[in-house]
């Protein structure tokens, strides 16, 4: 069973919209035109991020699994899972935002961006220092307040195009979490004209989540320029008949902008001089998105900057890309390779399934930082966290049966630290990496079409090796299937997985070492 998380959600918005665009600073009063947004009503960001992100994890809607049962449920390795037991995979705007909202700061690269097509009249260069650009003394302030000393990789090269003059097209790849939303926001905010009453950016972004993300780093970033207004075009914002939008920067989904181009004609893009187009990728795998994207994009003016913004960079984006961005700079930074070099890889064989709780419940006193455990259906995930919680553990689960909104508030008070270990699906969990985490546990091993699913074991666990520390995945066995799943990993990576005595405390403890 596939559920689409952005779908799903968007029936909720409706509802929960008013609370949460309240946090976000922006009108809720549905009978009033939406009014103008100061930066300065907008919290600061990393350290207070709007309460709808933060609030402490919600109940589960699902039902409750038996904590009492000292068993899992019965499922033998390698049958086929029923649907009711496949976790949901979830979309490619869900794990955007998943891993958006784990990333603690920013992802350093060792690889150079690569500058892929210039155009000569265009000044290029790269900056090491955000001083050296020479931006309103407010913006260089809410770089200062958002701890940023020095420009990451991707805006070292592109900020320079984006804010040269004349103004010049960009198309920007990179990894996620490498500062490309804080790169465009800084473009943004530089094009403003305070003076003037009229939209002279917009940035669509593929779903509601994502589009407030975004919102709250540019309202961050644009804390100090407190003339300088935006606003929000997501589902639910409502507007009232005649009213038209001023608001110097509008933010929205493809939908709702068009919505408000179109129908409601309250948004005019005529002094529009600045478009971003983020997560392209994402963007054309939601449906719709990118007809109505390419809509929107007709109705600025020829004169507006147009920038793109992917993570990746397939033949498909690429020709979304320069059919949206005309005449662009390509700026491309390579995602480093993942290895295993640096992994302490084990496994510990547990013939019982109360040995595999007993092996848990020991691995989980490792004082190692932060831990994810994999499971590979939901109801085992849901058995494992019910009765590690029953044991008095400090343990996140994460599932598909989670709402949106619930899986953010796991995912931010894990990043927090409020749970040492997050428990999740091999399903929902597969394009996640999480950098900060040192202790990766597969309760279960990955699994694809039978076999093992090396690609994924090596994304779980593997490291891009610009970190020298060490890391430790364990993976748990169980019978004759998972040893052999593993022997298939050892066979393909042609590396050893030694045992772990997971009685042996001593043993377990020095794996807390490095
Ligand atoms: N120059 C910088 N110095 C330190 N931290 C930074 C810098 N730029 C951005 N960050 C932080 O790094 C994290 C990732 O940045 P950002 O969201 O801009 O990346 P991204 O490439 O847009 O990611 P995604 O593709 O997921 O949208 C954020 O927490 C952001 O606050």
């Amino acid at each position: 069973m596939s559920v689409d998380w952005a779908k799903a959600s968007e029936e909720q918005e409706a509802e929960e919209l008013a609370s949460k665009v309240l946090n976000l600073g922006l009108s809720k009063d549905a009978s009033k035109p939406p009014p103008s947004v100061p930066f300065t009503s907008v919290p600061p960001p990393s350290s207070a991020p709007p309460s709808f992100l933060s609030s402490p994890p919600p109940p589960l809607n699902c039902a409750p699994p038996s904590a009492g049962s000292p068993l899992p449920p019965k499922l033998p390795t390698g049958a086929t899972l029923q649907s009711s037991e496949e976790d949901s995979a979830p979309s490619a705007a869900e794990v955007s935002l998943m891993r958006k909202v784990l990333c603690k700061g920013i992802v350093e690269s060792k690889n150079d961006v690569e500058v892929l097509r210039k155009d000569p009249n265009s000044p290029l260069y790269s900056v090491k220092t955000f001083e050296a650009l020479q931006l309103r003394p407010e913006l260089l302030q809410g770089i200062y307040d958002m701890g940023f000393k020095l420009p990451s990789k991707i805006q070292e090269t592109t900020l320079p195009t984006l804010l040269a003059n004349p103004p010049q097209n960009l198309i920007a790849q990179s990894q996620s979490g490498t500062g490309k939303t804080a790169a465009f926001s800084l473009g943004l905010l530089s094009r403003i004209d305070p003076s003037k009453r009229c939209t002279q950016a917009l940035c669509l972004s593929p779903t509601y989540e994502l589009a407030l993300q975004t919102a709250q780093t540019v309202m961050a970033l644009g804390k100090h320029c407190t003339d300088v207004t935006i606003k929000c075009a997501v589902k639910g914002e409502t507007l009232t008949r005649g009213s038209k939008i001023t608001d110097h920067i509008v933010i929205g989904t493809p939908g709702k902008v068009l919505d408000w181009l179109t129908k409601a004609r309250a948004l005019s893009l005529a002094d529009c001089c600045v478009f971003v187009l983020d997560e392209a990728d994402v963007m054309i795998a939601t449906q719709g998105h990118q007809d109505q994207s390419v809509r929107i994009h007709k109705q600025l003016p020829r004169t507006c900057q147009m920038m793109l913004f992917s993570a990746t960079y397939d033949g498909t984006v690429m020709q979304f890309a320069e059919a949206i961005v005309p005449n662009p700079v390509i700026m491309r930074l390579k995602r480093e390779e993942e290895t295993l070099t640096n992994i302490r890889q084990m496994y510990v064989e547990c013939p019982t399934a109360e040995d595999k709780y007993t092996a848990i419940s020991n691995i989980y006193t490792i004082p190692v930082g932060q831990s994810m455990f994999f499971c590979r259906t939901k109801q085992t995930a849901n058995w494992l966290h019910a009765r590690m919680v029953k044991d008095g553990h400090h343990v996140a689960l994460l599932t598909g049966e989670l709402s949106a909104e619930e899986r953010l508030s796991v995912l931010t008070s894990y990043r927090e630290g409020r749970e040492r270990v997050l428990i999740c699906t091999n399903v929902l969990a597969r394009g996640i990496d999480v950098e900060q985490v040192t202790l990766v546990v597969n309760y279960d091993l990955p699994e694809l079409n039978g076999a093992a699913d090396c690609e994924t074991y090596l994304h779980r666990i593997g490291r891009t090796g610009r970190f020298g520390k060490t890391g430790n995945a364990i993976n748990i066995i169980d019978g004759p299937r998972s040893m052999e799943l593993l022997q298939q990993i050892q066979k393909h990576f042609n590396i050893e997985i030694k045992k772990l005595d997971y009685k042996n405390f001593d043993e377990i403890d020095k794996l807390a070492e490095d």
